[in-house]
Order: C-alpha cells, then structure tokens, then sequence
C-alpha cells in the first residue's frame, strides 16, 4: 500500500509513519496503536489515518454523518461501545468503526461483529485482560562490554548501522586487536583476515556477525522481552482464562521469560549468581578474612610467652631487625595457621572454585603483623572474576536470547489475539447489555424497526418502552408533548449509524436501507433572527439541491461534486446514486408557525420527489398536510387518555394518524365531563380542533 494514497496522508505523516516497523500492516489492520507510536502522530489522528485507509480499501467516499447531530449519534454509538472495553487499545481499534454508506466495508464489520457476539463475556477474562498492552519498542540498548572490530573502513560505517549498540574499533593489526581484548570482555572481529590469530582474552573472529546481530547483541530480543514481559504474561493469561489456542507452547514461553529480569538480565543461574556475588563481594571478603587471620594471631600473641635470650634481643637490636624475625621465628606455626584460616574465609565466602589459587595468593606466606593482603593479586582475582562473570553472561544472554528470539513472532500474535479480544467481548457485551440483534441493511429506501429499544434515553434501560416504527419515503411524525417524538427519531438516528457501522442494533429486528448520507437536525432553541433563520433555510436548500444534483448525477452518469464533507473524513466522490435520511426535530421553531408549516411542506415535498427517506418531527402536522400540494404522510404518537393528570402514551407511532395534541386531550377530557360543560363552552372549542 502506497502511503501517500491513504487519505489525510500527506508526505509529512508518510515519513513518520515510516518509522514504524510495519506502517502498511498497521495501516491494513486498522492498528490504531501501532500508527500512534510514530512520531508527532497522536491516537486521534491514528484513528482518522486508519479510517481513511479503510475508507481507501473500500472506495469509500465518506461523509456519511452529515450534520452536527448525526455526529453526536455517531460518538454516542461509539461511546455505548468504548464504555465496555477493558484496554485504551480496543476503544482506539473501535473508532476505526465509523458509519459508511458501502456496503463492502458494512459486510466487513458485519461478520466481525456476528463472530464477536459469539463470545461469552466472563468476568475472569476482562480481569485478565486489564494488563494487556500493546507490545512497545524497548529504548536504545547500549552494550560496553563488547566491540566490533575491523581493518576496514567501509565495513566500519556498516557496522556501526547494523549494530549501533555496541562500539566499532578500527585496528589495523593483531596488536591493536589484542589491546582491544584487554579492554573489553569480548572482541568480534569482523575480518577473516584474523582468523587464527592467537590473543589472550573473549576474541571471536565472526564475518557473518552483520548479518546476524543478535548473536552480537543478545540484548537486543531479551530488552524487547523484558520491556514487554509483563504485557506478554497478562495476554498468555488472557489465552488460558479464555481457552484461546496460543500461537505457541505457553508453558515454554512462560519458563523463558521466568529467567529474564526486567532490566533484561538472566535470572534464576546459580553459577552467574555466584560469580556476580563473588565480584560485588570481594573487598568485604577480603577485608574480613583479613580481620580473622589478625584476630587468630592476636589471641596466639596474647597467649604466647615469649622468652628472649639477652644475646638475641641484643642481636635483634644492633641488627636493627623487626619484630617480624622475631614472630618468624616464634610464631610461624600460629602465623601459618591464621593465614590459612584467611585463604580458607576467603575462597569460602566467595564459593570460589577454578579461581581458589589465585585466591590463597591473596594473603602472603611470609609472616608479618598485622596481616595484610596483597593488592595485585586480589586485583588479579577481581579480573579474573569479572571476566568469568561477563562470560557467563552472554552465554547465557546468548542461549535465553536464542530461546525467546524464536518465539518473537508468537509473542507478538500472542498479544494482538489478547487485545483483538477485547474489541470482540466490548461488541458481544453491549449486544447483551442492549438485546441487541443484527439488522437487515437492504438495497430498498426507508426503515423498519420492531421492538426498538434506545440506549440514550434519560432512563434506565430496562424501563424503556419498546418502540415500533417504520417509515419509507417523506412523513410527519406528530404526537402529545413528551410523548417521545425526539426520542423516537434518536432511536431512528441510532439504529440507522449502528448498521452502516456493521454492528448490531437495540430492537427486536430492524431493517434498513442502505443510505450514503446521513441528516440529522436536531430542534432549534427558540426563534432564529433574520440572519440565522436565512442561513437554516440554506441549509436546508443545499440539500434539496444537492440531493437532486446527485440523481440527476447518478442518472447522467456523471460525477456530482456535492461534498458533505463535515466530518473531515474527507469529499464525497458522488458518482454514484447517494440515497440519504433526513431527520428534523421540529423546525417549527426556526420562525413563526404559519411560515414554518410552508417552508415544511415544501422542503417534505422536494425530498419526497427525490426519494429520501425523511421524517419532520413537528406540532404543525396539520398546518403541513394543508400546505402541501403533495399528500404528505402524517404519523402519530398518541396518548392513550389521561391518568390523574399524567398523560399515558402509547410510544410507537401509528402510521397515517395525526396524533391529537395535549391541549386538544385537556378540552377533551373537560368536554366530556358533562358537568364541567353545562354551558357547552368545551364542546364549541373541541369543534375546533376537528
Ligand atoms: N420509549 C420510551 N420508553 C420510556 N420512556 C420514554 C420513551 N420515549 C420517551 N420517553 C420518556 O419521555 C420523555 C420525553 O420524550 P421526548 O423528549 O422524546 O418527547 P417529545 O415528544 O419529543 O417531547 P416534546 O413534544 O416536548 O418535544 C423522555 O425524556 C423519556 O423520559
């Protein structure tokens, strides 16, 4: 995929994209995460990129949500659906889920959404689930213990770009090379020129070693898996709880990152762990073994009567000599012991074992008081020690890295099945959560919906009354106040967004035609001035205009240019017939009731001949009919009567029934209240109405 051909992809975001791994995967995989990870890209515009390669994928031409209240429908959709994941990685992938008036991406997301409605939401799962992350790329690793050799300039520069980790050395012969080794643990010499030569110290001659840089830098894989051992961990118990085949041996897995620390060293081998505690504990070992020899030797000292010929102490003092002749020859046995108790302290708290004769070197054979250690060779020994240790290390940093670098690509899928997871258990919950079940996305116009029930409603879910409703071409929706008319027509918007995003909708059953363009005003606070009402009536002659430029368009079978584009996802191709919904929430109150009647009977008018499916929530139903040159379908939410004072409505509309008004109910019921009516005032102002 060409990067710059996804839409809102310029040559900028090209170019941070491509610092991901696999910008293209991400991309075909609506991986909202991984595009996030690119430089300057935040996750709401990974969302946007995502959509718009979908939306390349698919030809989509976009800008399905046409008003600012189809938005609104749109986020609420969305956000019934965020609420229900456990990871921030799922809620981004479901905003790559946007309405769209194709119907190749509608299938799409449709037989992800009915696999993922298969699935049984257990508590122990989503707890499982919460610490599942996107695998992240480990910071910079920097190795100083090795470097990279070479005679040759060229390969020099490629060295330093395949392994950046590692410092590269240019020598010119074995002597330099043999220099390096005194300075580093391990030298990899790049040249098979070197082949054979004899130096002291880790060297390996390794030409391949560009190709295979993980063999120089095990730390490479074991950051990658320590970086990500907890996310890896949490998404293989995710696979147990949930009884997801692994893309692996988890068991396997499991015991690899077990030896693994989270800075990326081997845990969990004895042997390192001796040499390590040997190295850091050196001086307090020394130090100590000294305090036991000097300890011995002063009780042996305290104890000891020293008896001192006169002709010796004589000699001793003209000869100048030491007290040290004097213990040599008094104490030699006791000095011989406590030395040897030293090399003993030592060489056992160390645990020392191919290295305890250079460590009994460590306290001299000849007597002096107080002991003391000799500085070269514990020197020695810590060098020693440290190169065994260092070793050790990357063989075993060698061996797990060798281990887990096989199971790098699992992992990952490992991971990606873990959070996949999630967006499928936040579908199959808020199917469950709502009785949700799939709609019928049709090819004819209008809507059907049985048994509807809208989440968004200001009450609880399981009080809400199921609603029946079904509309094709233009109509009326009137009815009693708070009967549900915005209700009713927000339970139309939702439906209608939640299959063209592929998903499942709250009703008993549902059918939809599939539309390109979706309209949606919601009602206007109060009366518009001049200035205002001008610019809604535009607003409105647009869309007649644009909705009869597209079929004639369509029939032309030229491309119309109308673009409704609001939502930025972009222009509306139109070369295709863009059938559209229109849903008005009492435009009424744009202006006063006998101009709004006219202007709605004629925008009702425009749009029916143009086969829209549209419905007018208004009071004005009547004053419309009567406007109208065409017949205009009127449905009707009506209340059922009055109960103590509380209207009791029946809220699915009936098709072709002008719902009477709540006044007109309240004259009613005073009417028919003989006695409330002796003078038949009620009876003459009910006439009225009819
Ligand atoms: N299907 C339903 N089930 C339960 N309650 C409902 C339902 N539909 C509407 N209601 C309740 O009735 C209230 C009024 O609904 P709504 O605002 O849709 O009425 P309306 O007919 O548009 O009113 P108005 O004529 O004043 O604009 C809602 O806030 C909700 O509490």
């Amino acid at each position: 995929m060409e990067l710059e051909s996804v839409p809102g992809v310029g040559a900028k975001t090209a170019a941070a994209l491509r610092e991901l791994d696999d910008p293209e995967a991400a991309l075909r995989d609506g991986d909202v995460a991984s595009l996030a990870r690119a430089p300057g890209i935040s996750e709401g515009r990974a969302a946007r990129i995502a959509r718009g390669a979908i939306r390349a994928e698919h030809d989509d031409p976009g800008g399905f949500t046409a008003t600012k209240r189809a938005r609104e429908i749109h986020e609420d959709a969305l956000a019934l659906l965020t609420d229900r994941t456990v990871t921030d990685y799922a809620a981004k992938r479901l905003e790559t889920i946007y309405p769209s008036g194709v119907r190749s991406r509608i299938e799409e997301v449709r037989s992800f959404a009915e696999s993922a409605m298969a699935r049984e939401p257990d508590p122990a799962v989503l707890d499982a689930l919460s610490a599942v992350e996107p695998l992240a790329q480990p910071g910079d690793v920097r190795v100083r213990d090795r470097c990279l050799a070479t005679r040759d300039a060229e390969r020099y520069a490629d060295a330093q770009a395949a392994i950046p980790e590692v410092s590269v050395e240019v020598v010119d012969d074995a002597r330099q090379l043999a220099e390096l080794a005194r300075s580093y643990s391990t030298v990899v010499a790049l040249d098979e020129a070197f082949a054979g030569v004899d130096i002291e110290g880790d060297v390996r001659v390794e030409p391949n070693a560009l190709e295979e840089p993980e063999s120089v830098v095990p730390e490479r894989v074991l950051t990658f898996f320590a970086r990500n051992r907890d996310r890896i961990r949490a998404a293989a118990e995710v696979h147990c709880v949930a009884d997801l085949d692994a893309p692996c041996d988890l068991e396997t897995l499991l015991s690899a990152l077990d030896q693994l620390d989270e800075d990326g060293s081997v845990t969990g081998d004895e042997e390192l762990d001796r040499l390590t505690t040997a190295v850091d504990d050196l001086d307090a070992a020394v130090s100590t073994a000294e305090s036991v020899a000097n300890d011995h030797l002063r009780e042996a000292i305290e104890e000891q009567d020293v008896t001192i010929e006169g002709t010796d102490l004589l000699s001793l003092v003209e000869r100048g000599a030491g007290v040290d002749s004097l213990l040599q020859r008094e104490l030699a046995d006791e000095y011989a012991a406590a030395v040897e108790k030293a090399r003993d302290h030592l060489v056992d708290a160390l645990a020392l074992r191919d290295m305890e004769a250079t460590a009994r070197r460590a306290f001299p054979d000849e007597p002096a008081y107080p002991v003391e250690h000799s500085e070269d060779v514990v020197a020695r020994l810590r060098e020693e020690l440290t190169a065994a240790r260092d070793q050790r290390a990357t063989r075993r940093k060698q061996e797990l890295a060798d281990d887990l670098a096989e199971m790098r690509e699992a992992a990952a899928a490992l991971v990606d099945a873990a959070l996949e997871l999630d967006v499928e258990l936040a579908i199959a919950r808020f199917a469950d959560d709502f009785d949700c079940t799939m709609p019928e996305v049709t090819e004819s116009e209008g809507v059907a919906i049985e048994g509807g029930r809208s989440p968004l409603l200001d009450v609880p879910f399981d009080e809400v009354e199921p609603v029946d409703y079904a509309v094709e071409g233009v109509t009326v929706l009137s009815g009693v106040n708070s009967g549900g008319k915005t209700s009713t027509l927000d339970l139309v918007a939702l439906v209608t967004t939640l299959a063209h995003m592929g998903l499942p909708v709250p009703a008993a059953s549902a059918r939809i035609g599939r539309i390109s363009e979706f309209h949606y005003h919601a009602k206007t606070q109060g009366t518009l001035d001049a200035g205002a009402f001008e610019a809604t009536l535009r607003e409105f002659g647009d869309l007649v205009a644009d909705v009869d430029h597209r079929s004639a368009a369509a029939a032309d079978g030229a491309p119309a240019d109308g673009d409704a584009t609001a939502d930025g996802d972009g222009p509306a191709a139109g070369t295709d017939d863009r059938p559209v919904m229109v849903l008005v929430d009492e435009l009424e109150s744009i202006t006063e009731p006998g101009a709004s009647a006219k202007i709605m009977a004629g925008i009702l008018e425009a749009l029916g001949e143009r086969q829209a499916t549209a419905i007018f929530v208004s009071h004005l139903a009547r004053d419309i009919r009567e406007a109208a040159e065409t017949d205009i379908s009127i449905d009707g939410i009506e209340a059922k009567g009055l109960k103590d004072g509380e209207l009791r409505v029946e809220r699915s509309p009936v098709k072709g029934k002008l719902a009477r008004s709540t006044p007109e109910l309240i004259v009613e019921k005073l009417a028919d209240d003989g006695a409330d009516d002796a003078d038949g005032f009620y009876s003459d102002l009910l006439g009225k109405f009819e």
